[in-house]
Formats: structure tokens, C-alpha cells, sequence
């Protein structure tokens, strides 16, 4: 894992819900325009994981961690950290796509309007190169104005991959991005995670581990809070070192 660059620092890091401990001690590294799958079954940790990334989990009252996460060698604890502009670098795209009540256009241009950008052709140019990219636009380019309800689950999760992009972000987390679709929606998305991975650090969240095995260059297997083992997902899934890992591939856990 030496050669790569590393993007993301996860250092002694504990997170707890009260006095529910989700997360024990976990020391990883993400590396660039890699694709890291973090799976283990359910309630393991792999959520509060993946939403302690981008500080989505300071809006959970209870919830408190201690230890480190640095991004690009930046402690994301820090006081002085701006968290709109960090959330730009690190967008994250949800189980269920929920696009915003308003159009196509809209949806995509929305991050980019918050983020004060008011030129219009920019944000034209963006919002087409945004929708080719989450591979969309051949489906809307017609229909630009249409409410973005009217899009297929598939689509809408696209759309909602198109809204993370636009604002032009190094990482994108994805929590669970295929449950909720159909297997070839799925497909889709699979093929889109591999595309993007050329531009951007992916950083994934799945309970299918055939998926985490067709699209993942390194996992992350978790288990009751713990980081158990992590590595290339080749020689993971070829020789596990932990037999708490071998017996999650076989299917004997989870
Ligand atoms: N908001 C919350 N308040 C209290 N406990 C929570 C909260 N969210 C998660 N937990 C608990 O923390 C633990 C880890 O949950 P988490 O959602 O991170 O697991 P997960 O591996 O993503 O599970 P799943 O695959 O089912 O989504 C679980 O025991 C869960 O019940």
C-alpha cells in the first residue's frame, strides 16, 4: 500500500453514540483516485465511519469521537476549519437519491449558486459537463426543466452523483448508492463509481460484497466497531489474514 498517496489520515479514532461505543480505535489510510469499499455486516460501523469523513455526524447531538481524521495532513477537528468549503472537497451521495424539489438544471446548479457563483454561462458549462460526467446527460439533456422527480430511482441517484461533482470535489463518499435501485441501475452506478475514480478518491459504504469485490481497488472489513483488516481487495478476498474476514467472505458472519 506504500506506493499510493494517501488522502485521507484515520488516526486512533473512536466514535461513540452516549455511551454506545460504533467505533474502536480505527488507524486506516484512503489513497487518490483509488476505490475503497468499507464493508462488514450490519451495525458494524461502516456509516458512522463513512459520515465521520465529512463531520456529517456533528449533527447527531449525542454522538462524540475522539482521535484524529486528516484530510490532506489537515486535522478536520480543527477549530478553524471552514466546513462548507471542506464538504465541497468531500461530497458525499446517500442511500436513497433524494433530489431537491426544483428541476434537473437546478439540482445541479444548486451547490454551485450556495457557493456563490452567479455567471450564467459558467454554470451552464458546469451543469452539462457535471451530467456527462455522472453519465446522465444523453437521458435529460431534453428536458433540462423538468422536475427532477420525474427522473427513474436510477437517475435520480445519477442526478444526485451530478450534484456532488459540480461542485468540483477530490472525494466522494457513497453510502449504500445501490440499495435502493434495481440490478441494472446498479450496474450503472457500478460502472459510473469505476469512471469517476479516474477524477476523484471514492470511498464507499456497501453490505454487497460481490459489489465491493467487482469495483473496489481496496477494502476495509469491519466488524462490532473494530477495523479488522484492510488491504487490496484481491488479496483480501484471495487470502484473508484474519479468520473473522475469511468467514464474513464465505458468508459465515453477517
Ligand atoms: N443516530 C444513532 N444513534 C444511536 N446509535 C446509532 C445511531 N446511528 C447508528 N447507531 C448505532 O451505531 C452502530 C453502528 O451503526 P452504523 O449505522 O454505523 O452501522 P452500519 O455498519 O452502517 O450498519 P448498516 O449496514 O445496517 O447500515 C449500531 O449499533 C447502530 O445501532
Amino acid at each position: 500500500m506504500q506506493n499510493n498517496d494517501d488522502i485521507i489520515k484515520i488516526r486512533d479514532f473512536n466514535g461513540w453514540y452516549g455511551d454506545k461505543q460504533a467505533l474502536k480505535n480505527i488507524n486506516l489510510d484512503f489513497y487518490k483516485n483509488k476505490i475503497s469499499a468499507i464493508i462488514g455486516p450490519s451495525g458494524c460501523g461502516k456509516s458512522t465511519l463513512l459520515r465521520s469523513i465529512n463531520r456529517m455526524n456533528d449533527e447527531i447531538v449525542e454522538y462524540k469521537v475522539n482521535g484524529n481524521i486528516f484530510y490532506e495532513d489537515k486535522n478536520i477537528f480543527e477549530k478553524d476549519i471552514d466546513l462548507t468549503l471542506f464538504r465541497k472537497k468531500v461530497g458525499m451521495v446517500f442511500q436513497k437519491p433524494i433530489p431537491f424539489p426544483m428541476s434537473i438544471y437546478d439540482n445541479v446548479a444548486f451547490g454551485l449558486k450556495i457557493h456563490g457563483m452567479k455567471n450564467k454561462q459558467k454554470i451552464d458549462k458546469i451543469v452539462v459537463k457535471s451530467l456527462k460526467r455522472a453519465a446522465l446527460w444523453e437521458e435529460v439533456k431534453d428536458e433540462l426543466d423538468k422536475s427532477a422527480n420525474s427522473l427513474s430511482g436510477g437517475q435520480q441517484q445519477r442526478l444526485c452523483i451530478a450534484r456532488a461533482i459540480a461542485v468540483d470535489p477530490q472525494i466522494i463518499l457513497l453510502d449504500e448508492p445501490t440499495s435502493a435501485l434495481d440490478p441494472i441501475a446498479t450496474q450503472k452506478i457500478e460502472r459510473l463509481i469505476e469512471e469517476l475514480s479516474e477524477k476523484y478518491t471514492i470511498i464507499i459504504v456497501t453490505h454487497n460484497l460481490a459489489q465491493a469485490v467487482r469495483i473496489s481497488d481496496y477494502m476495509f472489513f469491519m466488524y462490532q466497531g473494530e477495523l479488522i483488516e484492510s488491504g487490496l481487495t484481491s488479496e483480501i478476498v484471495k487470502t484473508p489474514k484474519v479468520s473473522l474476514t475469511e468467514d464474513y467472505l464465505n458468508g459465515r458472519i453477517g
